[in-house]
């Protein structure tokens, strides 16, 4: 049975002061009210990683995850952070290929895939981004182009490598948009996804790879995604900054 999961990625939001607020409250609120199998990732700004991690408690539900990091181990990289840092203060997951990375920072997928590796050699697991811009969506091989995004960045790895990685399908156009794709447009793209899995690394690994959607997912529309049979939980934006909705996505994955 593969993982359900559902990861906050806060991006570059909250001053130390509103950050530590919503770490205490999100906490609370999810050792609370949420009884289920599903897994909680907190993505913070990095600053407050380690503040994250004091939150927790051994063994719970919460784990939390980096918004990036760096394709080499260490040297001189001005700015960056590594996976080895990562690894290094309890940090499990990390996004990697954030529409918004792939976009703003010309992050390529030869060079996610580096990060991937790093990240997996760390014990960092990825949380790999994946998605189509609208003009593709409307004129082009939108599936094609996110299949490519997998292969080209995740297809290199061995069965037992992949089988850690979790996938965020994240269609641009609706990103920060208020534009959810709907239920059955995500689960058309993930039933797509996981037979592409299927085809390079088998039906059983594809079974349990989690694929998590993300764009405009928030506490009235991520019920009616989550019931879809592929979408097995969400990356959520705008809606993790809130503890009450992010509570109640939590709650409807589970
Ligand atoms: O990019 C996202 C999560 O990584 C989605 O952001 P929104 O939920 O704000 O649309």
């Amino acid at each position: 049975m593969r993982k359900k999961i559902v990861a906050g990625n806060w991006k570059m939001n909250k001053t130390a002061e509103e950050a530590t607020a919503l770490l205490s409250e999100v906490v609370n609120m999810i050792k609370d009210e949420v009884t289920g199998d599903v897994e909680v990732v907190l993505c913070p700004p990095a600053l407050y990683l380690t503040t994250a991690r004091q939150y927790l408690t051994p063994g719970g539900k919460i784990s939390i995850g980096a918004q990036n990091c760096h394709e080499k181990a260490s040297g001189a990289y001005t700015g960056e952070i590594s996976a080895p840092m990562l690894q290094s203060i309890g940090v499990e997951y990390v996004i990697l290929g954030h529409s918004e990375r792939r976009q703003y920072f010309e992050e390529t997928n030869a060079q996610l895939a580096e990060k991937v590796n790093i990240a997996l050699e760390n014990n960092v697991i990825p949380i790999f981004c994946c998605g189509e811009s609208r003009d593709l969506r409307e004129n082009g091989d939108y599936i094609g182009f996110v299949k490519d995004q997998i292969t080209d960045s995740l297809f290199h790895l061995s069965a037992e490598s992949f089988g850690k990685v979790v996938i965020a399908y994240e269609p641009i156009w609706a990103i920060g948009t208020g534009l959810t794709a709907s239920s059955a447009q995500a689960q058309d793209m993930h039933f797509e996804l996981r037979q592409h899995i299927a085809s390079q690394y088998g039906d059983m690994i594809a079974q349990d790879t989690t694929i998590l959607y993300g764009g405009s997912a928030n506490a009235q529309n991520a019920a009616e995604l989550f019931a879809q049979p592929d979408v097995d939980g969400g990356l959520i934006g705008g809606a993790s900054l809130k503890s009450r909705d992010f509570t109640t996505v939590v709650k409807a994955a589970q």
